[in-house]
């Protein structure tokens, strides 16, 4: 099972690699790894759990987090009313790829953190507000969805750690909250 110690964090240069895609049809070990990863959302966002093991509540993991430097993510996003308990989003995504995107811009007003990242980066972290996104799903089947606000957010800095970016790359360094016109601020 994995907890945090599993996870690496900044200053590991595995974080800053870009990662390999991984073979269709998928590894039974790639698929393993892929029900491990989700496993890991499911846990860090049970308070039981979370608590017994120690975990931050996450959204979303890449594999390359876990020093495995292969194009899977895994994302959980929690629906956010108790009354409904289904997640806007849940799915282990296999070579994961942005086709197009909005001209549209966004950000989290909280500004973004890690689960590799043991410290707080203030500053917008700005993105596209909407995405079209192919990937492979645990299935094998190919996908293709489109994304807006928040999950497409969470998934754009999950596609980041494939590609060796985190999330303060984007802050402007000058001013953390500068923002060009026209950019969604997402609360
Ligand atoms: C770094 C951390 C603060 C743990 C962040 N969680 C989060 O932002 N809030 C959260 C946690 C929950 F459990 C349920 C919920 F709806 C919201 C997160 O998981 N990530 C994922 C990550 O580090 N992936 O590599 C950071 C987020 C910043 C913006 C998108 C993902
Ligand atoms: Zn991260």
């Amino acid at each position: 099972m994995i907890t945090m110690d599993d996870i690496i964090r900044e200053g590991n240069p595995a974080l800053r690699a870009v990662a390999k895609e991984v073979s269709v049809p998928l590894s039974d070990e790639d698929i393993k790894l892929g029900e491990e990863m989700m496993e890991f959302l499911h846990n860090s966002q049970d308070p039981i759990k979370a608590e017994e093991l120690g975990l931050r509540g996450g959204v979303g993991l890449a594999a390359p987090q876990l020093d495995i430097s292969k194009r899977i993510i895994a994302v959980h996003v929690p629906s956010g009313d108790l009354e409904n308990p289904e997640p806007t989003l849940s799915a282990v995504m296999y070579n994961p790829k942005i086709l197009s995107h909005s001209v549209q811009d966004a950000c989290l007003g909280e500004g973004e953190g890690c689960l590799s990242v043991d410290r707080e980066v203030p500053g917008y972290v700005v993105r596209h507000n909407k995405i079209t996104l192919s990937y492979v799903d645990a299935a094998g089947v190919k996908q293709k969805i489109r994304l807006k606000n928040y999950e497409a957010i969470v998934v754009q800095h999950e596609i980041d750690h494939l590609n060796g970016v985190m999330f303060y790359d984007h802050i402007n360094q000058e001013n953390p909250y500068a923002l060009k016109d026209g950019v969604l601020v997402i609360e």
